[in-house]
């Protein structure tokens, strides 16, 4: 078959697919008119991507027809009505992510059913009938990164989900029991909420104290005596089991309609996602535009699905309706939440953000913050365009920028924009993240983490290589128990080991993106689980007490030759604002100077090679307060510097000067 064959042979095992009318013959899947079908995305001429959610769909799925689309790695049927056993798409060996969530979907997986998926980083099986063990196959995916099972009656133990891989995990809402496996303590409760039966430390339930509480099974004159009030207690026990899942069951119910009110882009995250467009996606709860300056309520949309509220109209207007009909793209999958590029009809691209974990503030306090953040202005920060606000459903929007983000730029392209990261141009970033910076822990300087997110991946640039930071500021909104995994900047050594933060965490991720733009390399502080990337900040210290600095810098820029003077500069600026003790990390302020100095105007070429450093002794005699040991042995070994100190020692005689070369 071809694929376009398959399709519609697909399209035929459905019912209700009349939103599927376009998909025929006489046009080519992949290509009417330059967009692919609806509901699908192609990679390489092929399908890639099977995103056919909240359509009404119900039937089978012809898993045969499956087959033939050769490059297939998403399939997503969120929100339908598909019914019985979960059909084989384990024959689909390739599939990197299945949504089968919010359909009726029944009976046992068979354990083995996962046994040859090896590629399967998603499975989202939320909301269905599913019964039975969860299946042991599951533990094998070498790969998986999401797993989502809650809202079912998967019964007994959860198995022994050891991947380091794992970063999402909802299991609640089901009839599990027993221990929860100590691989998965890195989850909070809320992952397992619900399971009467699951005990564990990351629930609070001791498994002593449940195995105490079970009564001995022997027999004798105790046993008989205590026999029939214990059976008229697990009697009455029973009757308030029943009525709680009476409960429950109408709570689910409620959730899953509400659910299926509002599904604004009807996607999920995907991995390779290309283009994605909505398969009819209910268009009931559209929200007008509101303006973000005044009440919650003022103008405010009745529907259910809530308005969009514009706190900056710099870019335009724009509502809801505009965002469901876009034309959009899937842009990742970060620590707090997806990301989509949505293309709109008045020519506007933005991008959304469904934050999960945002649930700190209720409401009013959630709005005031939003409202200040799209209040900012500056050339090095991206001001947030709007808003909408649900209890369970956040979506913060941006204006898109499409030279993409530094982290791209520097580890993934390879074409003419990484052509153009030289020596210059990464000082540029280098210098304008730092300006960003500098105004937000003035603008936000309430908070403890101005930006509290700072990474390659959160500096966009503009058309000139401008950095503009974004993902700034949510520190007040995410929740307190989700904090520690989402906001990187909790990633400086303190707040791994003790939770403490404050603005000296922005200023150690500057110092991880300086040493990331420097030697080009990624760092695994990055990554939730330190596994790949490098561990920037140990193999920088330990280059440089070897006297091998200059060995780190990227290849690619090491030909300006001339410049070498400067990065060595900017490489120990790098380090001191990653020492391990935030105290001898420079305050903001002092970075952005040290930042500032170093590329000296009409001092370039071969002459900026030569620096200014301050006698040792003469920074502490100089500013005392402000003193930061540098733990390098590079020739400079243990001298501590200060950038007031250095500036001074260049207007001063009180100065030596040596060859860094
Ligand atoms: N306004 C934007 N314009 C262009 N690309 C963007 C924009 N916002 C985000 N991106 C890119 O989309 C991708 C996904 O972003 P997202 O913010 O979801 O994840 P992240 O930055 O990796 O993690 P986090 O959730 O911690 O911020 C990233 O590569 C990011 O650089």
């Amino acid at each position: 078959l071809t694929e376009l064959q398959a399709l519609v042979k697909l399209k035929k095992s459905f019912t209700n697919a009349a939103s599927l009318d376009s998909w025929g013959l006489g046009t080519t899947p992949c290509n009417v008119n330059g967009r692919p079908w609806i509901g699908i995305s192609c990679e390489n001429g092929l399908v890639s991507i099977l995103s056919l959610e909240d359509s009404g769909f119900s039937g089978s799925i012809d898993i045969d027809a499956l087959l033939e689309l050769k490059g297939l790695r998403v399939v997503s049927f969120k929100n339908n009505s598909f019914s019985g056993a979960i059909p084989d798409f384990n024959r689909l060996g390739a599939l990197k992510a299945i949504f089968l969530s919010e359909n009726q979907f029944s009976g046992e997986i068979p354990s083995d059913y996962f046994a040859n998926m090896d590629s399967l980083k998603k499975v989202w099986f939320g909301g269905n009938n599913f019964s039975g063990p969860i299946p042991e196959s599951l533990a094998n995916l070498n790969n998986l990164t999401e797993l989502h099972l809650e809202n079912n009656q998967f019964s007994g133990s959860i198995p022994l989900l050891e991947q380091p891989t794992l970063e999402s995990l909802d299991l609640s809402n089901n009839l599990l029991e027993g221990e929860i496996p100590a691989s998965l303590n890195k989850f909070n409760e809320r992952s397992f909420q619900g399971n009467a039966g699951l005990c564990g430390e990351n629930i609070g339930t001791s498994c002593n104290d449940v195995a105490d509480a079970v009564p001995p099974t022997g027999s004798g004159d105790q046993g008989n005596v205590s026999g029939s009030s214990s059976s008229k207690t697990a009697a009455g026990l029973m009757a308030v089991a029943v009525v709680l899942l009476c409960v429950m069951i109408g709570a689910i119910h409620v959730m899953r309609q509400r659910q299926k009110k509002f599904n604004l882009l009807g996607k999920e995250d995907f991995d390779d996602a290309v283009e994605v467009r909505s398969s009819g996606a209910s268009k009931k709860d559209m929200g007008s535009i509101r303006k973000g300056n005044g009440s919650s309520r003022r103008g405010s949309h009745k529907g259910s699905g809530g308005d969009l509220v514009l706190v900056n109209e710099e870019s335009g207007t724009f509502g809801l309706t505009d965002l469901m009909k876009a034309g959009a793209e899937v842009l990742g999958n970060g620590t707090l939440g997806s990301s989509y590029k949505a293309m709109m009809s008045n020519g506007m691209t933005v991008v959304v953000k469904r934050i999960k974990d945002m649930n700190k503030l209720g409401k009013e306090g959630f709005e005031a913050e939003v409202r200040r953040l799209g209040r900012l202005r500056h050339q090095n920060v991206l001001t947030l365009l709007a808003y909408h606000y649900r209890k369970d459903e956040k979506l913060l929007i941006n204006k898109y920028v499409a030279k993409g983000s530094l982290l791209y730029l520097l580890h993934g392209d390879r074409g003419l924009n990484h052509a153009e990261l030289n020596w210059p141009v990464r000082l540029k970033i280098v210098q304008g993240i730092a300006r960003g910076l500098g105004y937000l822990h003035t603008e936000l300087a309430s908070a403890n983490l101005p930006h509290g997110n700072l990474k390659s991946s959160n500096v966009l640039l503009g058309p000139d290589f401008e950095p503009l930071l974004v993902d700034y500021g949510f520190s007040p909104l995410v929740n307190n128990a989700q904090a520690v995994q989402a906001l990187l900047a909790y990633k400086s050594p303190e707040a791994t080991q003790t939770h403490e933060t404050s603005p000296k965490c922005d200023v150690y991720c500057l110092g991880i993106i300086i040493l990331e733009i420097l030697t080009g390399k990624f760092p695994s502080q990055y990554l939730n689980h330190g596994k790949g990337g490098i561990d920037i900040v140990d193999w920088v210290r330990a280059a440089i007490s070897e006297g091998r600095g200059a060995e780190l810098f990227d290849p690619e820029i090491i030909n300006s030759r001339n410049s070498l003077g400067e990065m060595e500069k900017l490489l120990r600026i790098g380090a001191t604002c990653t020492e391990s003790d935030p105290d001898q990390r420079p305050e903001i302020t002092e970075a952005i100077q040290w930042i500032e100095d170093v590329h000296v105007e009409g001092v370039g070429g071969q002459e900026a090679r030569t620096v200014q450093v301050p006698r040792q002794g003469y920074a502490e005699a100089a500013a005392p307060e402000s003193t930061h040991l540098l733990n390098v042995q590079d020739g400079y070994a243990g001298r501590r510097l200060n950038s007031i100190g250095e500036r001074s020692a260049r207007r001063t005689s009180d100065s030596f000067a040596f060859d860094i070369s």
